[in-house]
């Protein structure tokens, strides 16, 4: 200290200085609010130290929220998965893992891992839940258990038909109105047309008719495209839930798409609310055999009744057609595959439209299934889960509870110690070579597609039936060519991805499969 300076002097401007501050009161909430929250924020950070990730994703949410934003979340789960190992850490209190035992432990029937906040994205209707929104463990099993009878086709009769009916309707479609003479193109977007059939088929098969998008050759009410264009919106709601409360308050609210809407997703909610309506009271001679008459017969009221019949077709369209969209394009871009289909075909000489029984016993026609589902995930959203309160343990390291957990199915379906080397690749073969062992859990893992144990798909009945028989029935029915090969297709990813401008050249196969 300088000579010069008096002690006192010093301890006067302290003093001062402090009674300056003591007299801004705002200076200290904002002073302690910061050092709270980097006592906070440390704390958080230790909590997970023990996984390794990013370093940034320790301390802020906003790498997620931007990898979510930009549409390529997946890819850089993927990258993640790959770099840090098959649980490591993307947001403070997040981790993600591509470990199909880990992810097996935490979907099992008496688990009690349950669904994070992110799931509140999925109340179509704001303020009700449905099968995909519904977090509760108990009130889960509950409602899935008056709707597995009907998704799982025991207690209904005619799916299968109405699948038929809808594939004949797009075959006939394609035939009038798409075919290209020699010396033309009549191009068509594949990716549309998929939509169309599985919208129909879907609506088909929960509300009693096709809603019209193959008869009519449109996209009815818009809905297809007021649907896509929520995708994004869809994403900010899972990332930021509690935006859910606020749209279910009644100034809100109204803004919301409505029954009484004549276009895109309200006028669908108008129609399923139609088909309910009708049906409710319930008589006690109803005969429906319908998914809608099981629903009914197994208790769902008629509010629930509306929200699971909207969800259906939600949950059923665009993740069949991407799943179609997948198979077909690749399949017609590598003759070899398409040529060894064909020749199965060939040797079986099922019926027309194939049955879904005949299908299921074509080999090489589920392992190209089972790799359309694999190279291309039609679902990639994160699908958090929570660990619960008493935590769990991961190769040694603890979890603490209400650590959510998320998965990236690219780090699994692409994993090479799984698929093979040649993994990125479309080649249905894998499902077909390898030692017992190999094989079984490659199937176990591909039906990973559709989630594992207590909140498994309850569509994959109905999508791997129309995924068996569409595929068929085109390719003994047509030769597709990619009309743009260096840009065959658009594609845009929200956890759901959605295709368009997938351009075709249709005409007749020559020979008869
Ligand atoms: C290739 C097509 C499909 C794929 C890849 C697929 C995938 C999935 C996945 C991964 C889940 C699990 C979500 C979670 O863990 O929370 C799920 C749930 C569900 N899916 Fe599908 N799905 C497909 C088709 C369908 C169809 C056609 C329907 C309707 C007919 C449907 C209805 C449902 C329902 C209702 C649930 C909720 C199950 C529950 O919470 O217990 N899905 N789907």
């Amino acid at each position: 200290m300088p000579a010069d300076v008096d002690i006192s002097d010093l301890a006067e401007a302290a003093k001062a200085l402090l009674l300056r501050l003591a007299a801004q009161p705002v200076l200290w909430t904002v002073g302690a609010l910061t050092v709270l929250y980097v006592l906070h924020s440390i704390y958080i950070y230790t909590r997970l130290r023990q996984f390794p990730g990013p370093f940034l994703a320790g301390w802020t949410r906003l790498p997620l929220i931007k990898w979510h934003v930009g549409g390529k979340a997946h890819l850089e789960l993927q990258r993640i998965s790959e770099t840090y190992g098959p649980l490591a850490r993307i947001a403070p209190s997040v981790l993600v893992t591509s470990d199909p035992e880990l992810l097996r432990r935490m979907t099992a029937a008496r688990s009690r891992y349950k669904r994070s906040s992110w799931y509140m994205a999925f109340r179509f209707i704001p303020d009700r839940d449905n099968i995909v929104s519904v977090r509760d463990n108990d009130a889960h099993a509950q409602l899935k258990m008056k709707l597995a009878p009907g998704y799982s086709g025991k207690d209904t009769v005619g799916v299968e038909e109405k699948i038929d009916d809808n594939i004949r309707a797009l075959i006939s479609l394609f035939k009038e109105k798409y075919l290209s003479g020699p010396g033309e193109t009549n191009l068509f977007d594949l990716a549309q047309k998929m939509q169309y059939f599985t919208a129909d088929t879907i609506s088909d098969i929960s509300f009693g008719k096709p809603i019209g998008f193959l008869a009519n050759d449109a996209d009815m009410y818009d809905y297809l495209k007021t649907s896509a264009d929520s995708f994004p919106f869809l994403i900010v709601l899972s990332l930021f839930p509690w935006l859910m409360h606020v749209m279910a308050l009644g100034p809100i609210k109204k803004y919301m798409p409505s029954a009484k809407d004549s276009l895109g997703m309200g006028r669908i909610m108008g129609l399923a609310e139609e088909v309910v309506e009708k049906r409710y009271p319930p008589k006690v001679n109803d005969v429906h055999q319908d998914m809608l008459g099981s629903f009914i017969r197994h208790g769902l009221t008629k509010d629930e009744a509306k929200s699971e019949s909207l969800l259906q077709l939600l949950a059923g369209s665009e993740t069949t057609a991407t799943t179609l969209r997948m198979i077909l394009f690749h399949v017609y871009v590598n003759p070899r595959i398409l040529f060894k289909l064909r020749e199965e075909l060939r040797q079986a000489r099922p019926g027309s439209p194939i049955t879904h029984a005949e299908a299921s016993k074509l080999p090489y026609l589920q392992a190209v299934i089972k790799e359309g589902l694999r190279i291309y995930p039609s679902i990639t959203g994160v699908m958090l889960k929570d660990v619960p309160p008493e935590g769990d343990t991961y190769q040694g390291k603890f979890i603490p509870g209400g650590t959510a957990i998320g998965y990236s199915v690219m780090g699994l379906f692409m994993n090479k110690a799984i698929w093979g080397e040649d993994a990125a690749t479309f080649r249905p073969e894998r499902f077909l070579e390898g030692t017992k062992e190999e094989l079984q859990e490659r199937d176990v893992t591909i039906d990973g597609a559709f989630g594992w144990g207590r909140w498994k798909c309850l569509g994959r009945g109905i999508a791997l039936m129309e995924l068996n028989k569409l595929v068929v029935e085109i390719i003994r029915t047509f030769d597709l060519s990619v009309v743009y090969p260096t840009h065959p297709f658009k594609n845009y990813n929200a956890g759901i991805q959605v295709q368009w401008d997938m351009w075709m050249r249709a005409t007749l196969t020559e020979q008869k499969f």
